[in-house]
Formats: C-alpha cells, structure tokens, sequence
C-alpha cells in the first residue's frame, strides 16, 4: 500500500473566469502533520475543501487515501474535517449534537466518542450548552471535537486555532502533536510559528500556484544553514567560507554570521561545532547559534 495519504496531481479549480487553484502537485504522507500556508486568496481552502471532497477539482487527478474524495461513500469515517468558519445548527446542545453526528458516522458509542473528542479539545464543560450560546472560540472547539471523533485516519483542519485564547490555542496544538505517527493531519494556519512547531512537510500556496513544498527541514534549510550571533568580535568572511564543508558565509547587519554549508556531504554539528570553534580561537564572543531560518522568513522571501 502507498505510504501516500494524499496525492493531488495538475489540480486547478476554476470559479468561472476566477483560477482559484492553478494546476498544484503535492503530495502528503501518512502519519504526517502537513501545513498549507499562503496569504489570503492564496486557494488553500478550496485545496482543503477538494481535498474533503467538498467540492469537484476542475482538472487534474486528486487521491485521497487511494481513492477520489469525491466518490460517495468512498471516505466514511475514514476522514475528520473542521470547515473554515463552521457554523454549528442552532438549537442543539452540544453534547446531544456530537452524538448525533457519531451517529451518523456509524461509530459504535456516540456518548463515548462525544464526551472523549469534547475532552480533548477542553470543552466538557459546553455539553449542555446550547450551540447558539457559544461564544466562537467555543463554537470552533465544538467543531472541531466533531472531526476527531472515531479517529479518522485522516484529520483536515482549516484553520483551528484562529481566534482561540493563547491557553485554548496551546491545547488544540497538543491535540494535533498527539495524532501525529498514527492519524494524518492536514492544517492551514497564517500562524506560521505555530506550523513550524507542528508540521513534517507543507505546501506554500500563491495566488492558488505552488510555490513551494517540502519537509519543514527543507524548507527552513536546517540542513544547508545556520546563524551565528555575534556578541563581539570580527569575523573574517574569507576565513570563514575555507572551512570544510562551508559553501558561503555573510554577515546579516553587524553581529550575526549566516553560513550556508553543504548538507550533503558534511553533517551540519561538524560543520557548527568547526565554524564556531574557529570563531572562538579568535576571540569572538558568541551568544547563540540556530539551525536554518524561520519559516516566516522563507516564505516571505517566496510570496
Ligand atoms: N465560491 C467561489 N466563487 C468565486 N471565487 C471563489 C470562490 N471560493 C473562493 N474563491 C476565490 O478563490 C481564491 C482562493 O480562495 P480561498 O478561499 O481558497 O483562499 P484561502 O487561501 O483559503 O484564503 P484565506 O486565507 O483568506 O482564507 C480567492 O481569490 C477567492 O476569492
């Protein structure tokens, strides 16, 4: 069996003249936190809803768990998804809604599944609440509990932490780091700290194009770069880029050294320990190195 959950091939959807999605590959594997990420508009829900089965690809080929989403039946209870802004039917309470909705997924204890998935994401306290009444950090906590119950082998969440408290947000986080290894989870944030905590890989979207994927190592470059930072000291650039292993070396402002290096051939903490060390017998003061960049920083360098 592929170790592929899904694999979305020259996927475009169109909104009569509007390209919403423009022809995107990518693919995510099993067991892995996987992250969209793009600016407004950018079509990661409308890849996310696809991806669901919520709506048809206009071309291109989109498997999901080996078959196409859009085929009935085909996902039952094999996939969880927290729609964008869901909005929950009023005059249900939550506990009776949840149960419901395992109901209808054929799970085999409603109250159960209920009262675990509402625990998990801090809302046992909303049980008999009425949807109505919540607040919408409750709302999309009650949303979300829906798309964990039964342990779907396949969790989408579009965005589940916007608008949370930081605590809430934390929480929901935890949830997500805990199906990583045995659920897959798809998850689009603009918090692009919180997917770099989170996510194995991702796709960064523009204007509905790919314009990047890859493990979140590739694409901070953990494996081909870090920073050094300067407390005091000079650094020789030249003396810095004939070590081994080095490939380039530059100063950002006036006290941290970035060095690309050759991830390849030459393991990153030989490298680090190397460059450091040479900085040290020449009596610079060093206060911190980090591997790679900030996501942020890539992808605003991207988009
Ligand atoms: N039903 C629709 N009809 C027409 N245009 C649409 C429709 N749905 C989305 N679009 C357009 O497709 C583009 C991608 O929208 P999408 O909602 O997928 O972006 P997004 O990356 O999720 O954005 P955001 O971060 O704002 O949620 C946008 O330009 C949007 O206006």
């Amino acid at each position: 069996m592929s170790d592929l959950a899904i694999e979305l091939s020259g996927v475009s959807k169109h909104f009569g003249p509007k390209v919403a999605v423009n022809a995107v590959s990518l693919t995510v594997r099993q067991g892995d936190v996987f992250g969209l990420i793009g600016p407004n508009g950018a079509g990661k829900t409308t890849t996310f809803s696809m991806m669901c089965g919520y709506l048809y690809p206009s071309a291109g080929s989109l498997k999901v768990m080996g078959v196409s989403p859009t085929t009935p039946g085909a996902l039952k209870g094999r996939v969880g998804a927290l729609p964008q802004d869901a909005v929950l039917p009023p005059g249900w309470e939550v506990g009776a809604l949840l149960m419901y909705w395992a109901r209808l997924s054929d799970l085999p204890q409603p109250e159960h599944e209920a009262r675990g998935a509402l625990e998990k994401v801090g809302l046992m306290e909303a049980w008999k609440v009425q949807t109505q009444a919540l607040s919408h950090g409750m709302a999309k906590r009650a949303a979300m509990a829906q798309a964990l119950m039964g342990r779907p082998p396949l969790v989408l969440l579009d965005e589940p932490t916007a608008g949370l408290d930081p605590r809430i947000a934390a929480q929901v986080r935890q949830v997500i780091k805990d199906m990583k290894g045995t659920q897959t989870v798809v998850v689009s944030s603009h918090n692009l700290q919180e997917l770099e905590e989170l996510c194995d890989a991702a796709a960064i979207l523009d204007k509905g194009s790919l314009a990047q994927a890859g493990t979140m190592s590739e694409l901070t470059g953990q494996g081909a770069e870090f920073r050094v930072q300067i407390a005091r000291g000079d650094v020789i650039i030249p003396e810095i880029t004939s070590l081994p292993g080095v490939i380039g070396a530059r100063m950002e402002g006036t006290d941290v050294l970035c060095v690309r290096f050759d991830g390849q051939a030459h393991k990153a903490e030989e490298v680090i320990s190397r460059t450091v060390g040479h900085l040290i017998q020449h009596q610079t003061l060093i206060l911190g190195v980090s591997r790679g960049r900030r996501l942020e920083d890539r992808v605003l360098q991207l988009l």
